[in-house]
């Protein structure tokens, strides 16, 4: 029977090794008698190092060195250790320490030579064996796995060192059976190398230079929206003494980014466009992007641009039919209206941005559609006037107005499909909707509307999307089915006017 006895019990080690005072570790004790389980202990040990380096940076050497030296007991039953644990130190390829707090991108100084393990191969199963072990070769960007041993003699020649990945290889004892069962096959020895490898700048991943940036323990999240050749930053108060250096990381690691720029304040709260601040490269703000398919092109830091929308906008022209009638009241530069227009849909594109309203032009034009969408610069929430200048006999006309909004159709066919977004903050967004939209009609949409989530934009709160047909008591004022005015509390219609991207 296997007997594996650990003091104190494995499941403990890591939140001990935690506590500030590493001390408290004390030491680790691994008794092993069966040799089938060195490998899963070898891998639990390794995890706790890594969590203990993840963690808690206070404290944790005392801690690392008892669980080194557990697992440095255990692994030499299975397979005879060539290399001592200290490889699979998880800061391995921590950037060093003098670049924390560096404010200009200096690249220099993040280059290190650092230890890793390797395995002398014969040339002619080279494939063979880098295959059977791409799960435990390196993968750092820019580091070949293979490489010319460096040995001078006439049968290095005949070999290659393949590099592999000191988190998940310090012994021979780390490979699976599989890997071990593949390198028996092919002959080849499981005893490891050292290899001295240079590392750079270029090697290193964004969040490893932030983190190695960034004063200790603040987020260094590094996400951005990418339109076209503009990264599109949301950076925290804390990250932007070093917001140039974060600018030109993110245009050095992202082939195609050649500006950088921040949000600087709260969205335009009418156009939906944001000031933004230039980072890194060049200060063209003109992007050109493809979405579904669809070229647009507009000018950024003046329109607005969300990359999050794609789903939808092909989502809702994908309920639309050739011949069919699209009025696109907040048309933005088209992404709605132009695919639509594409798809043999007559449009009616409007926005009052006059910038949008100029890109959506251009767009009409980029791809073609110019003749299939009206495109209007007009405030959508405006009044109608009808100027009848025909002397003559405009009197005459006016007979066409008789119970223009008064006639009941006999059938809906006809009626326009309304798709109104808005955010919600409720625990049931879509109830939510259906009241403020029923409430904002005077009509209630319970039972003759969808709502569609379309995406989560803060925490706790989502973009939704009410579909209806427009019923033909409102549009034919007939009001007979009319619900009670807003009595809402304050707050909560405050809730939904946040101004969110
Ligand atoms: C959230 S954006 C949506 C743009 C586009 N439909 C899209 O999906 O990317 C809303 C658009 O409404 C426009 N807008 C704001 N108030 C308006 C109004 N009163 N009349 C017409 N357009 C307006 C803004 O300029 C902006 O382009």
């Amino acid at each position: 029977m296997s007997v594996i006895t650990v003091s104190p019990p494995l499941h403990q080690l890591a939140p001990v090794a935690l506590t500030p005072r590493g001390a408290a570790a004390g030491a680790a004790v691994v008794v092993l008698t069966d040799p089938s389980k060195v490998f899963c202990l070898c891998r639990v040990l390794t995890r706790i190092l890594t969590s203990v380096q993840t963690q808690s940076s206070v404290g944790s050497s005392c801690v690392r060195r008892s669980l080194c030296a557990a697992a440095a007991l255990v692994s030499p039953l299975k397979r005879t250790a060539a290399l001592p644990l200290s490889y699979m130190e998880p800061e391995l390829y921590r950037a060093p320490a003098a670049v924390r707090g560096m404010i200009s991108l200096d690249r220099e100084a993040f280059a290190q030579t650092v230890t890793v393990p390797a395995l002398r191969v014969p040339k002619g199963v080279l494939n063979k064996v880098v295959k059977s072990l791409k799960k435990s070769t390196i993968q750092r960007p820019g580091v070949p796995r293979v490489l010319q041993d460096k040995d001078k003699s006439s049968e290095a020649e005949d070999f290659r060192l393949v590099l592999l990945d000191p988190h998940r290889v310090s012994s021979p004892g780390s490979f699976s059976e599989a890997e071990a069962e593949a390198l028996r096959s092919f002959s080849v020895s499981e005893e490891l190398q050292r290899y001295e490898l240079r590392l750079t700048y270029d090697n290193l991943k964004t969040e490893e230079v932030l983190a190695a940036v960034l004063p200790e323990g603040q987020d260094v999240t590094s996400a951005f929206s990418r339109v076209g050749h503009i990264a599109h930053m949301n950076l925290r108060d804390h990250q932007l003494p070093y917001r140039n250096l974060i600018g030109q990381v993110i245009m050095d690691k992202n082939p195609g980014v050649t500006c950088v720029v921040n949000k600087t304040n709260i969205i335009d709260s009418t156009y939906r466009n944001f000031k933004m601040e230039v980072l890194a490269g060049e200060e063209n703000m003109v992007a050109k992007v493809k979405e579904n398919g669809v070229t647009y092109e507009f000018d950024f830091s003046r329109v607005y641009w969300n990359p999050r929308l794609s789903t939808e906008h092909l989502r809702v022209v994908q309920l639309i039919k050739r011949g069919e009638t699209v009025f696109d009241v907040f048309a933005g530069v088209g992404p709605f209206a132009v695919p639509a227009a594409r798809g043999g849909a007559n449009v009616l594109a409007n926005d009052l941005n006059p910038e949008s309203y100029r890109w959506l032009q251009h767009n009409c034009k980029l791809n073609k559609v110019e003749s299939k969408v009206r495109t209007f610069n007009l405030d959508a929430k405006t009044k109608v006037h009808v100027v009848m200048n025909l002397p003559a006999l405009a009197l005459e006309f006016l007979d066409a107005f008789r119970g223009l909004l008064h006639q009941d159709p006999s059938c809906d066919e006809n009626l326009p499909t309304v798709y109104c977004y808005g955010f919600s903050k409720d625990d049931s967004p879509e109830k939510d909707m259906v009241q403020r939209a029923s409430s904002s009609l005077g009509f209630s949409l319970e039972d003759r509307c969808s709502v569609h989530f379309v995406r989560n934009v803060a925490p706790n709160k989502d973009m939704m999307c009410v579909r209806f047909t427009l019923p033909k008591e409102v549009l034919f004022c007939g009001g007979q089915e009319q619900t009670e005015p807003s009595e809402e509390p304050a707050s909560k219609r405050q809730k939904c006017e946040e101004p969110t991207d």
